[in-house]
């Protein structure tokens, strides 16, 4: 069997089996166990997780978990899975040749050790790694370097590897968004005023040096000036804190109450530039549960715009990115 002329990781969060209790005390165990997304001292917070995160967590979010679960599964792995296929097909086209692309999740499955298994049974040595963060954060992205090396660690050889580190302002991603934005505009008739609301992280992490918010702010307002905004017209705001540190700000729960309670806007539109796949945290957090909290504290127009999941817009980025990394090969 000749080898491929390279292979394609794309690589996800991961999220629970199963939305259930036990399922989702697994996947947070994984998860909150990483010193990458929590860096207490492992005194502190072991007993801290083990005690109390990992037995009053687990019943609510998985409550969360189903007011947003399909019949094929988890909305985050199913786009994911639908991302892998259609990006595969795509490359096809594109080098004339079959690419393989695998799917890992940092956390859960399918998992980084069965993702690179696939790839070396199809002969693949040359990996690009494509971490579906559009920004770089040491939570995110920085887990996934982790996972793959802890992978290559027990493997016998290595292929020659390239990464994609951040796309957040690749120009191919900020006209996606803005159509996605258009769109959702012209179909509802009326503009509101719009929200970007990015997945948090502790304050202390942007000091520390992590780009995550720099990325954020260049993202936002890359797609502002695509959308010709003006400064009265959106909002960054920052979502799902976590723990009791301060994380970045505004928050977008604190923000969109006060603006309820103000009647500030006829209208607001609300996205989130951090997400590549639709998960809990948008369909959960900013569809259901930030709409709600915001039209009880008296907001009028809430509407969500879904992430650019298989867009094809989103699919030609993915491929614009992997010709660009692969030169060469
Ligand atoms: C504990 C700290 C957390 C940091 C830091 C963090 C950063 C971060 N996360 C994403 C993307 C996703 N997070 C998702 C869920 C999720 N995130 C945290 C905590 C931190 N995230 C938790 C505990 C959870 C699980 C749900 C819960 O218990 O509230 C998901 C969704 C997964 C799904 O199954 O749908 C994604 C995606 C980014 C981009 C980020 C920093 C940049
Ligand atoms: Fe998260
Ligand atoms: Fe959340």
């Amino acid at each position: 069997m000749p080898s491929p002329r390279f292979g394609v990781l794309l690589v996800n969060l991961g999220t629970p089996e199963a939305p259930t209790a036990p399922a989702v005390r697994r996947y947070l165990a994984e998860f909150l166990s990483d010193r990458r997304v929590v860096d207490t001292p492992r005194p502190i917070w072991l007993p801290i997780l083990y005690g109390v995160v990992l037995t009053f967590r687990p019943p609510k979010v998985a409550k969360a978990y189903r007011s947003i679960w399909t019949d094929e599964g988890s909305p985050l792995l199913v786009m994911s899975r639908r991302q892998q296929r259609a990006l595969a097909e795509r490359l096809a086209e594109r080098f004339d040749e079959e690419i393989p692309v695998e799917l890992a999740m940092t956390y859960g499955r399918p998992s980084m050790e069965e993702a690179i298994e696939a790839l070396r049974a199809k002969g693949v040595r040359r990996l690009l790694m494509l971490p579906l963060y559009p920004q770089f954060s040491r939570s995110t992205t920085a887990s996934v370097f982790d996972s793959l090396a802890r992978t290559l660690a027990s493997c016998p050889a290595h292929p020659e590897l390239r990464t994609i580190r951040s796309y957040h302002d690749h120009p191919g991603y900020i006209s996606a968004l803005a159509a996605s934005v258009r769109e959702h505009w012209d179909r509802q008739g009326y503009r509101g005023h719009l929200v970007m609301s990015y997945h948090g992280v502790p304050k202390r992490y942007a000091e520390e040096g992590d780009p995550y918010a720099s990325e954020c702010a260049t993202t936002s307002r890359l797609l502002a000036e695509a959308l010709r905004l003006g400064d009265e017209e959106w909002t960054m705001t920052f979502q799902s804190r976590f723990g009791r540190e301060e994380w970045l700000k505004p928050y977008t729960d604190v923000t969109l109450a006060a603006w309820g309670k103000q009647k500030r806007f006829d209208a607001i539109d609300i996205m989130s530039p951090a997400f590549a796949a639709d998960c809990l945290e948008t369909l959960e957090e900013l569809a259901i549960q930030n709409k709600e909290n915001y039209l009880e504290a008296g907001g009028n127009r809430y509407e969500y715009i879904p992430a650019l999941n298989d867009r094809e817009d989103h699919l030609a980025l993915f491929t614009d990115l992997v010709v660009q990394h692969t030169q060469g090969w």
